[in-house]
């Protein structure tokens, strides 16, 4: 069965909203590991828009499965990452002014500082993981400067607009699965996914774990944290 890494950074969204206290993504993630979730992920964005340090240096603290750190590729993050530890650490590209994680990195082109980040962290003890687009040449790029998983983006395919469309991104999910495996990479996968459109690439099979966020914590604001959770992992233990 696919692992649940719940992404709480809209939780901090809210507080960030009106800068203060409350809700705290802390607090979020004890909860939604209550509810079952396998581990726990923030980005810890360079405009800190939402997770800020303070959160990341609690959460290696408290978090009781794993602490997933999402960053960019920069000295700034990598210096962080080295001092707090996380389990693992997710290598995103980053706009500031996207509203949201943008495609994957692109591993090919910079793959002479993505192996020195890389490098560095491994040689931390942390678990290197690249978020790419479902791409042959990013995932060939991927293994040849060391990480030890891929997170592939499902964000085309969620965004798709027709089934045409859909079918298509999901068989590009489904190529970039079995070349991960092939190469032995660890393959997640996460963005954009919801309660409605996660169970056809739960059905592709191979992906260790899903990272999911806004749909959670979306759904968490109506119905509690933990719900939101336990309603999620019924869809992946259903897989
Ligand atoms: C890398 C990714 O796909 C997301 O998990 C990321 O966290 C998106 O950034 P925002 O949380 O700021 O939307
Ligand atoms: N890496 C994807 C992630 O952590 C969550 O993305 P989203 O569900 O918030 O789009």
């Amino acid at each position: 069965m696919a692992k649940l890494g719940v992404n709480v950074d809209h939780v901090a969204t809210v507080r960030q909203a009106r800068g203060v206290a409350e809700p705290d993504p802390v607090t979020a993630a004890a909860l939604a590991e209550l509810a079952g979730a396998d581990s726990i992920t923030v980005h810890l964005r360079e405009d800190r828009r939402h997770i800020q340090d303070r959160d990341v240096e609690i959460l290696r603290r408290t978090v009781k499965t794993r602490l997933n750190l999402e960053m960019a590729a920069t000295d700034e993050m990598v210096g962080i990452a080295l001092k707090i530890l996380p389990d693992c650490v997710t290598l995103v590209p980053e706009k500031r002014e996207e509203l949201t994680t943008e495609g994957g990195l692109n591993v090919f082109l910079n793959r002479n500082l993505i192996k020195r980040q890389a490098d560095l962290l491994r040689q931390g003890g942390v678990i290197v993981s690249l978020f790419v687009d479902p791409d042959l040449e990013q995932i060939k790029a991927a293994h040849r400067v060391g990480a030890d998983y891929i997170e592939i983006h499902t964000g085309a395919y969620c965004e798709a607009r027709t089934n045409e469309e859909r079918r298509g991104e999901l068989a590009k999910i489904e190529t970039a699965i079995r070349a991960g495996h092939k190469l032995g990479l660890g393959v997640n996968a996460g963005h954009g996914l919801n309660y409605q459109n996660v169970g056809d690439v739960i059905a592709l099979g191979g992906i260790e774990e899903f990272n999911i966020g806004h749909s959670i914590v979306g759904r968490a604001v109506l119905v509690g944290m933990e719900q939101a959770v336990r309603d999620m992992l019924a869809l992946l233990r259903r897989g």
